[in-house]
């Protein structure tokens, strides 16, 4: 087997300050009346700081759900969330975009044309967070550039527009975007899936880095493959509930609940060969008993 060797082991949780995120028991519904909908139930999570934790699962599985909940984008039904040690569950909207605006935590969305907006300018787009909270404008771009440097980009780039990058430029651009604010948790959503190989092992390793200097990342994906090499733990998300959590180690190599085994099965290059077709369904007749 070709397993991915996890990232560091759980040093931090153990020894380190609180987690910076904490989720306990949150239930999130859709709609109203005989339209409701249950989207989670009863997840319970937490983030250590310079923690990289991978949320996977499939389409429709809550994966964006959370994460929308956990930026205030989504009322939760019931459960609590605290951020930074902040009890932010009974939070109004207001309250909430007090929150975001001071930067503690960031999203960077899959698609790297919805976190940056297509008229400004690169410069713009990583100033603009900062203009938000009072910093002055020769402050702001020189923050701007350091980092563009810190994801690897170089300062050329400052005048463009985002239309004018590659996708992977793009990428690099929505994180250096997330992280100017210093924030202490960055949720990306899919962050390497629409990348191509070689840019898809630049920004995991912009992730590392990042998780090294204690920045709590929430890794989403669909794919257990592209995300078991840079994150601590993995909590496997179906139906709305977290089937089961460990580190990346133990999650790849001693998957407990058949729904993970389902989706080692499609992931290849952890796994050395993908699932047979009879061994889907078994696993699949498992899930559905
Ligand atoms: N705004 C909404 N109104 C009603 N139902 C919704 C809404 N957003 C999501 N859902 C439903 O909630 C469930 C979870 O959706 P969610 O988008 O969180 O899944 P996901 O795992 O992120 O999927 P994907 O990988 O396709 O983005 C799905 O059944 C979805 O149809």
């Amino acid at each position: 087997m070709t397993t991915t060797a996890p990232a560091a082991e759980n040093a931090v949780r153990e020894d380190g300050p609180g987690p910076v995120l904490e989720v306990s028991g949150l239930d999130v519904h859709y709609g109203r009346g005989r339209k409701r909908r249950r989207a989670l139930h009863g997840v319970t999570l937490d983030v250590a700081p310079g923690e990289a934790v991978g949320v996977i699962g499939e389409t429709g599985s809550g994966k964006s759900t959370l994460a929308r909940t956990v930026l205030g984008l989504v009322p939760a039904s019931a459960g609590s969330i605290r951020i930074a040690g902040e009890d932010v569950s009974g939070h109004g909207p207001r309250h909430w975009r007090d929150l975001r605006r001071r930067g503690v935590i960031q999203y960077v969305f899959q698609d790297p044309l919805r976190s940056l907006d297509p008229d400004l300018t690169i410069e713009d787009s990583l100033t603009e967070p900062l203009l938000i909270q009072g910093v002055r404008r020769q402050e702001a771009s020189l923050r701007a550039r350091s980092f563009l440097d810190r994801v690897h980009l170089t300062a050329d780039l400052l005048g463009r527009l985002p239309g004018e990058l590659s996708g992977g430029q793009r990428q690099r651009v929505s994180v250096a975007r997330a992280l100017v604010t210093g924030p202490r948790l960055v949720i990306l959503d899919e962050p390497v899936s629409a990348l191509d190989s070689a840019n898809r092992v630049q920004v995991l390793e912009i992730l590392k880095e990042l998780r090294a200097s204690g920045v709590a990342l929430v890794l989403i994906s669909h794919d257990l493959g592209s995300v078991a090499g840079t994150a601590d733990r993995i909590a496997v998300l179906y139906q709305g509930g977290l089937v089961e959590t460990g580190t990346a180690r133990d999650v790849v190599s001693r998957p407990q609940h058949p729904y993970t085994r389902l989706l080692l099965g499609s992931a290849p290059t952890l796994r050395g060969r993908p699932a047979g077709r009879a061994e889907r369904e078994a696993l699949r007749a498992l899930l559905s008993a």
